[in-house]
């Protein structure tokens, strides 16, 4: 079998006296989709902010195409190939498409700060275009403002950004919030897409008929401990939404 892209082992994260995250271990597999479910406030932004350089776990190991990783802060695990599309997107809504897909690599990108800032507009709309048709993704025109385009497009942009700065694992947070079900069949559809270019994703969701439509494993998580995890086969939304609520834990099972 391939070495996971992602292994996360026994992780906990700590705020105060409350424990966000307790003690979770999770494999991600090359080119899965695998949903992270549970209740608000059960754990998984915090999960995944460790894993994106956003909070230092206080115990357990993050390892990354094998190696152990710690990532102080979300430039460093985006430099290592970790991108994470979070609701707000953090899109510029005043700059266009090509703008956006350049965006906060300056730091990372320092020696090519000054080549950035030289490659005239016409390139970077050369490679804009590129990256957004490696996932058959059109636009109208890319030279109006983010803040012009529909939700599902803002999505596709993120996304495409992902792809064209080489991501190798992806994390998304509920990217088919506030869409309309046109777009959000679209966003799916893209996460299909990176699946098939390899690339794993991790999909934070409340949406059950999101997970049975993409997802190939489910992890569900309840008061920080993750509960269960199943192939998407293997379960149904009834008896994920028991593992949500807590009325089903794998662990206490094993634990009796
Ligand atoms: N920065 C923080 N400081 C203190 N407590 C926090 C912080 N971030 C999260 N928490 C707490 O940690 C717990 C887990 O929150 P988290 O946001 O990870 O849950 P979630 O499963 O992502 O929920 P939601 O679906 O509502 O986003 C909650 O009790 C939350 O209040």
């Amino acid at each position: 079998m391939s070495q996971p892209v992602l292994s996360i082992r026994n992780l906990v994260k700590r705020f105060g006296g409350l424990t966000a995250v307790n003690d979770v271990s999770l494999d991600i597999n090359p080119g899965e989709v695998v949903a992270l479910l549970g209740d608000n406030g059960a754990g998984k932004s915090t999960l995944i902010k460790c894993v994106s350089g956003v909070h230092l776990p206080d115990e357990g190991e993050i390892r990354f195409e094998g190696k152990p990783v710690s990532f102080p802060k979300p430039i460093d695990a985006r430099s290592a190939g970790i991108e994470t599309i979070y609701q707000d997107l953090a899109l510029a809504n005043n700059l266009d498409v090509p703008a956006n897909i350049f965006l906060g690599r300056e730091v990372k990108h320092r020696y090519l700060g000054g080549l950035i800032n030289t490659l005239n507009d016409k390139l970077m709309l050369t490679e804009a275009e590129q990256s957004l048709a490696t996932l058959d993704i059109q636009f109208p025109s890319l030279t109006q403002p983010i803040e012009s385009l529909s939700g599902g497009q803002r999505q596709a942009v993120a996304i495409a950004r992902a792809i064209y700065w080489k991501a190798r694992l992806m994390i998304m947070d509920e990217p088919t919030n506030n869409l309309g079900v046109p777009e959000q069949q679209k966003v799916l559809e893209l996460i299909r897409r990176l699946r098939d270019q390899g690339v794993p994703v991790i999909l934070i969701t409340h949406t059950m008929p999101d997970v049975f439509a993409v997802a190939d494993r489910i992890v569900v998580m309840h008061r920080g401990r993750k509960v269960t995890e199943k192939r998407t086969g293997d379960t149904n939304a009834s008896e994920l939404v028991q593992y949500m609520v807590g009325a089903l834990d794998d662990g206490r099972e094993v634990a009796a």
